[in-house]
């Protein structure tokens, strides 16, 4: 079946479309979302044999005993997906941006960001703590008690704020390390909004984190489509669906996160939102992973320039931070 679409005149393309995705329940659920968006879009690929869903087997998936940090970190979702893109295996991947690398390898480009869902962080107390106070969450938390998470972003920002508390590693998809939170390996731990709200998993009981306290991983709550660089079909079909927002913000995460070059050893995070009059708000963060060193800071700029925002804070926290950090 030929894809005749207004995004896509010059070209005719045989269908199926073949879409890479990780066989996590969460990649599965983004990219089924990610399939009725474009469908909704463009009626002519509503048909039920109009795409091919290949599930990928990542490093990143493989590796389950050790900290992503302590395994090469970056791109250690994407490897693999890049390499079927690249040898024609798929036509376009969807990812979850905040695991995708900043800069993309040759010949692959990031095509389209879709609506973020909420950005934040949150506390998950787990079944022997009372409930949380929405106003101040860490409070819950007991003198010396054990919180779960294998994000050094996460346990510099608590460590900071709580030098008392210590961490233990939680790695797995989002429904082992709830599975390891019911069966009390921490007394709490903390997790992404979006993948628990995407999974129906939001517990009674967890407590989303504000962004300029608890700040989130660049790209975090937002989906990203890859294809090759040279389709131009596909890219102009998926530039079509993107969403503007999450595009500018996540540009102006990326670029700051590109600037600060951290190994994912280091703790960075970046969450920026629109403001009206078409300005932009970045908070950037570069800690160490013991909390004994934070640094955070907050500007803003035209939305028009996100990427400038974003490299020069970036360079800025670099600048400020100690060397070692980016050793
Ligand atoms: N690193 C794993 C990962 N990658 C994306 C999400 C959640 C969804 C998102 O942030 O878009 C998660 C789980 C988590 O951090 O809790």
């Amino acid at each position: 079946m030929p894809l005749a679409h207004p995004a896509v005149p010059k070209h005719r393309r045989l269908l199926p479309l073949r879409v890479g995705t990780r066989a996590s329940p969460l990649a599965l659920w983004q990219t089924r979302d990610f399939l009725d968006r474009i469908t909704r879009f463009c009626p002519v690929l509503r048909d039920a044999k109009a795409f091919e869903e290949h599930q990928l087997l990542t490093s990143g998936d493989r590796i389950q005993d050790r900290r992503l940090a302590d395994i090469g970190g970056k791109g250690l979702f994407a490897k693999e997906i890049h390499e079927a893109l690249l040898d024609g295996r798929v036509d376009f991947a969807v990812h979850s941006l905040k695991d995708l690398e900043t800069e993309m390898p040759p010949g692959i480009v990031l095509a389209c960001t879709l609506k973020r869902e909420d950005a934040r962080d949150c506390l998950l107390p787990g079944p022997s703590l009372p409930a949380c106070d929405p106003a101040n969450p860490l409070a819950v938390l007991p003198q010396g008690a054990v919180v779960g998470t294998s994000s050094v972003r996460r346990q510099s920002q608590l460590l900071h704020m709580r030098p008392d508390l210590s961490v233990v590693m939680f790695r797995g998809n989002v429904q082992t390390r709830l599975r390891k939170l019911a069966e009390g390996e921490a007394a709490a731990t903390m997790l992404a909004l979006a993948g628990l709200r995407r999974l129906g998993l939001e517990p009674a009981g967890s407590v989303p984190i504000d962004p300029e306290v608890m700040v989130p991983a660049a790209g975090q709550g937002i989906v990203g489509v890859t294809v090759r660089a040279d389709d131009t079909e596909l890219h102009e079909l998926l530039a079509a669906i993107e969403d503007p927002e999450a595009r500018a913000v996540s540009s102006a995460e990326r670029a700051l996160l590109a600037a600060l070059d951290g190994s994912c050893r280091t703790p960075i995070g970046g969450h920026a939102r629109l403001l009206p009059g078409g300005r932009l708000r970045l908070t950037g963060l570069v800690a160490r992973a013991d909390g004994t060193f934070l640094l955070k800071r907050t500007e803003e700029a035209a939305t028009a320039d996100a990427v400038r925002l974003g490299a020069e804070l970036g360079r800025a926290l670099r600048r400020d931070s100690p060397a070692d950090l980016f050793a």
